[in-house]
Order: structure tokens, then C-alpha cells, then sequence
């Protein structure tokens, strides 16, 4: 009989497992909701984060006509994520006549989306990732299990996300905003916690998108005497595409530019070995789909095991990671 029971209980917790995974698109979308509303900075106000009912915010973003309750809703879904805190007040509730009134403030996570004095927050990089061209890839995700040669966002757009986007200035602009976003935040701590750039007096970022990471490093490091930033468009629009083996060809090319005892430097997401469910295995290994998708349909994140494997492989001699953030892991190869 108890035996029955547990069994009855675990179906019931797999129906709502299910039915919680099949849902999960209103988690990103209504994510993205609030950044195109740009609730963070209406509720932020210059640092009060005083609570707010969805009426105040609309009050503060959008013309008449808007609709408070539906705003309540999508705050109240992404207050389950963290992203916002509620707070309930012992007035009633002019929406749904409850006897309590909900406001909300923003978390550390929904502070992560105010735009800060730089003019810098994650918000662009929700919104990036959030855009039709992007967005008509995710139906043909299976694809990239039957047909790997091309990824799902040239099936569905016809051209490599990064030529795509060199056309369409909107979508570099918003590209580069996105990258400076996450990588400013991340080039802080990188920079606290990894002193690798000493001695250093010819460094070249790869990729180095608007420039904000080398523009931190010299500022820290003015022993840099030459830094470049290679990432010129047409490079990049003439890019062979050479799935598998490109991240090992990239290192190849970097290992005959450096010196002997030269170092590369890699910030990467490094995948966990275990499959557990915790936020940072999580985001990982949504990332890794994530890149699968959009850029390379072998592109992929690796283990810490797979980068040593491949460093050895192309002649690096030394490998040494340092956990400096939880996303991105610092890797340092040297010639
Ligand atoms: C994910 S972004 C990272 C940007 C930057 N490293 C940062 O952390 O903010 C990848 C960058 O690689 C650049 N890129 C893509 N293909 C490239 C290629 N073949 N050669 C040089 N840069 C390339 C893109 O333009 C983009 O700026």
C-alpha cells in the first residue's frame, strides 16, 4: 500500500516536472517582455528600488491603454525565478479586489537589467538573444542531431549568424551592446582574481568584439604595449565554415603566432563533468545548446578535461584554469 502511494506521488511530481518543462518558453519570453518594457530601470529609479504595483510601473513606461494585470502576471511568474522580489501590502488590490495589494523590487538577478552609469547591463544581451532571426532557429533545434553540417540558424536564415548580423546594423549594434554587457561585469572580476596579464607585452584578443575587455586590460596593464583586437567584419564575413576541428584550428593558429612561453588566454564556459541540476550546470549546459543553435552546429562548450586534451593536442606544454566567476572560466594555455 505505501509502496503504491510513493509510486502514486512520484507520477503525480512527473506530470508537474512535464508540464513545467513544456511550459518553460514563458520564462525567457516574458523576460524578455520586461526588458522591451523596461520595467529594471522604472522600478530601479536611480537606486530607491522602492516596490511598485504593476499600475505604478505602467504609470512610469507606458502610454495609456496598457494593461496592469497582465504585467502583474508576468512580474509575479518571474518573482518564482528571482527575478523579482513581492512584497504584499495591506491595502486591496484594485486589480483583482485580493485583500492585498502586490508590489515588486528588484532581486540582485532583476537588478542584473538596470542600465548602469557605463550605460552597460544584461539587458541587450536578453534582448539579442531574443530576435526573430534568432528566434526562428529554436523550432529546428532536432535538426542539429539529424543533419549536423549546418546549424539550425542557417536553415532558417539562409547565412552564418555572424555575417547575418555584420548586414543588419541594428542587430551589430545591439551585438556589440550585448557583449559589453555580460563581459565588462565579467572583465572585473576576471581582472581582481587573475593577475596572467603580467609581464604580457603583446596581447592580441581574439574576437575581441567592441573592444571593452583589451581597453581593461591595458588600463590595468600598461606594461601592454601592443594590443590588438582582431575582429575586423570582413574577416569575419569571409570566415571558413569548418565545424569540429575550428576551436582546435583557432588554437593551432594562435599557438604558431605566439612566442615560445607565450601564453593564450581564453574566458569560456567551461561544462561541469556531472549532470546535476543546480543554476550553474543549468546555464552551462543552456549555453551549449545555446551555441549548437545559433553558431556552429558542432560548436560546442567543453569540459576543463577536453580543453587540456586539446591544448596538449596542438603543442601548448602548460594548462592552468582559475574559477574566477561562476560562468566563465579563465584558461590559460602556455607555448
Ligand atoms: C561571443 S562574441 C565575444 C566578444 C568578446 N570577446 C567579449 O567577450 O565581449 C564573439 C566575437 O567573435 C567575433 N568573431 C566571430 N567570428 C570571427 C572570426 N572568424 N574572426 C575574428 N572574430 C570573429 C564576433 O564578431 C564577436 O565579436
Amino acid at each position: 500500500m505505501a509502496f503504491n502511494d510513493e509510486s502514486a506521488e512520484k507520477r503525480k511530481s512527473a506530470r508537474l516536472a512535464i508540464l513545467e518543462l513544456a511550459n518553460m518558453i514563458s520564462v525567457p519570453m516574458s523576460l524578455n517582455a520586461v526588458v522591451r518594457l523596461n520595467v529594471a530601470d522604472a522600478i530601479w529609479q536611480g537606486g530607491s528600488n522602492t516596490p511598485l504595483s504593476a499600475s505604478q510601473i505602467l504609470q512610469r513606461i507606458a502610454s495609456t491603454g496598457s494593461d496592469p494585470e497582465n504585467l502583474q502576471r508576468i512580474l509575479r511568474m518571474l518573482t518564482s525565478y528571482g527575478v523579482f522580489e513581492e512584497h504584499l501590502t495591506n491595502e486591496s488590490s484594485p486589480l483583482d479586489g485580493s485583500a492585498s495589494e502586490r508590489k515588486y523590487s528588484l532581486t540582485e538577478i532583476g537588478k542584473t537589467l538596470v542600465t548602469d552609469a557605463e550605460g552597460l547591463s544584461y539587458a541587450p544581451y536578453v534582448l539579442q538573444h531574443h530576435q526573430d532571426a534568432l528566434m526562428k532557429a529554436w523550432p529546428l533545434v532536432h535538426e542539429a542531431v539529424l543533419d549536423p553540417t549546418t546549424e539550425a540558424f542557417v536553415k532558417a536564415n539562409g547565412e552564418p549568424a555572424y555575417d547575418y548580423y555584420g548586414k543588419q546594423e541594428e542587430m551589430n549594434e545591439l551585438m556589440l551592446k550585448a557583449m559589453s554587457g555580460v563581459s565588462v561585469p565579467f572583465m572585473k572580476a576576471m581582472l581582481d582574481g587573475y593577475d596572467g596579464f603580467k609581464g604580457v607585452e603583446r596581447l592580441v584578443d581574439v574576437g575581441g568584439s567592441a573592444g571593452d575587455c583589451l581597453r581593461m586590460i591595458l588600463k590595468k596593464y600598461p606594461g601592454v604595449r601592443h594590443g590588438i583586437n582582431f575582429d575586423l567584419p570582413e574577416v569575419v564575413a569571409k570566415a571558413p565554415n569548418i565545424p569540429d576541428n575550428e576551436c582546435k584550428l583557432i588554437m593551432e593558429n594562435c599557438y604558431k603566432a605566439l612566442p615560445e612561453g607565450g601564453k593564450l588566454i581564453a574566458c569560456e564556459p567551461v561544462l561541469p563533468k556531472d549532470s546535476d541540476d543546480s543554476h550553474r550546470t543549468r546555464a552551462l549546459l543552456e549555453g551549449d545548446i545555446f551555441v549548437m543553435t545559433i553558431y556552429r552546429a558542432k560548436g560546442k562548450h567543453r569540459t576543463e578535461e577536453e580543453f587540456t586534451q586539446l591544448g596538449q593536442s596542438v603543442g601548448f606544454s602548460h594548462f592552468r584554469a582559475f574559477h574566477v566567476d561562476y560562468f566563465y572560466t579563465v584558461l590559460e594555455f602556455q607555448k
